[in-house]
Order: C-alpha cells, then sequence, then structure tokens
C-alpha cells in the first residue's frame, strides 16, 4: 500500500499493492495497522456501505453535521466515478476547496475523506458498485449538503449537464454561500 497526500491537508490516496498470478488478483482492501502507519491517524471504522449507481448517477455532496460528521474510506469495486471530497473546516487554508479523483476497479484507489467534508461523486461508467468504510453511525436527522453544482465550489463533473442524475433529496440541498450565513 502506497499514500499520497492530496493538495488538501488530512485528505489521502491509499494506492494497494496488487498481487497478479495466473489465477487472477490479490490486494488487501483495509489494513488497520496499514492504514494507521501510513496516515498517523487512529481511526475507528463502524459502518460499511455499498451502493450500485448508474452512469450519469450524481450522488452528493453529503455530510452529517456536529457530533455526527463522519471520515470514509472511499473506493470503486465495479466501474468507474468521479469522486470529490470538499473542505468545509472553516479553519483550514483549503477552506471551500475541493480535491477530485477518478477511482475504478482497475486503479483501485481508495479515498480518504475526513470528517469536516461534503463527499459525492458521479458515475462514469455504466454501472458502478461504490463501497465505503465510515467512523461513525449513519443518523437520518444530520444529514446535509451542498448542490452539486454550487456555483462557489466550480466542481468540473466531468459529464454534461443532461447526462447528472440526482435524487430530489440532493436536488434541493442549499448552496455553499447558505450554508456559511
Ligand atoms: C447513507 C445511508 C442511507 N441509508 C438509507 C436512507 C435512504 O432511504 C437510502 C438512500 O440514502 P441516500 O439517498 O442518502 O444515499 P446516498 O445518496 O448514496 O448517500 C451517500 O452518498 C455518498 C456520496 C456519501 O458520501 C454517503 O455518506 C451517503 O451520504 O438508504 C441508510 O440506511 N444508511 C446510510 O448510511
Amino acid at each position: 500500500m502506497e499514500i499520497e497526500e492530496t493538495n488538501i491537508e488530512g485528505c489521502f490516496i491509499l494506492k494497494p499493492r496488487i498481487f497478479k498470478d495466473e489465477r487472477g488478483s490479490f490486494f488487501e482492501s483495509f489494513n488497520q495497522k496499514t492504514f494507521e502507519k501510513l496516515t498517523g491517524l487512529n481511526i475507528n471504522f463502524v459502518q460499511d456501505n455499498q451502493s450500485i449507481s448508474t452512469r450519469g448517477v450524481l450522488r452528493g455532496l453529503h455530510f452529517q453535521k456536529g457530533e455526527y460528521a463522519q471520515a470514509k474510506l472511499v473506493r470503486v469495486t465495479k466501474g468507474s466515478v468521479l469522486d470529490v471530497a470538499v473542505d468545509l473546516r472553516k479553519d483550514s487554508p483549503t477552506f471551500g476547496k475541493h480535491f477530485a479523483i477518478e477511482l475504478n476497479d482497475q486503479n483501485n484507489y481508495q479515498l480518504f475523506v475526513p470528517r469536516g467534508f461534503a463527499h459525492g461523486f458521479v458515475v462514469l461508467s455504466d454501472q458502478a458498485i461504490f463501497n465505503y468504510k465510515c467512523d461513525n453511525y449513519y443518523y437520518k436527522d444530520a444529514e446535509t449538503g451542498i448542490k452539486y453544482d454550487d456555483p462557489d465550489l466550480e466542481i468540473d463533473w466531468k459529464l454534461k449537464v443532461s447526462e447528472i442524475l440526482v435524487s430530489e433529496k440532493d436536488n434541493i440541498l442549499p448552496n455553499f454561500n447558505e450554508l456559511n450565513k
């Protein structure tokens, strides 16, 4: 496993060591000891999630408020997505900036998104299976987010607007500036 810190402090790309042989391939998708050694973090993941989506589906940008905030370790086990993490830490030099990366079933990269971020992804392949670990439980009443096409965030989602499909809930999320009032 190799690790790369992104332009946003605390946000890491994890690149697994993939063993290939005549049968196929193998990699460790999570190893607590390695994760702690490489990130220097002591995170206790308590929930694993999976979603399946078709091309153009955009889930996000989501986060849970206050004490319900979640750090996430995200990856794609089928297909390809553009994954985006937006820094919402008010004291951060990269507040309001985002990091975007293509995660797919070829590179098997994982993105670690700390607490204090909004997170979302759009599916670039016909279908994608998205898997992630969270360090805090889902809590419906704490759910919120930012509208994916927020003008201040300037995220390039790589697809045409007409190709993007969001849930009703995500379509009425507030803008970034409303959040900061
Ligand atoms: C996220 C979540 C949803 N649900 C339920 C609520 C709802 O009925 C159904 C679908 O929920 P959503 O529409 O919120 O699912 P989704 O849009 O996939 O939400 C996820 O998006 C990505 C980008 C994230 O970062 C995640 O943290 C999470 O917010 O699943 C749970 O039971 N547990 C959970 O942890």
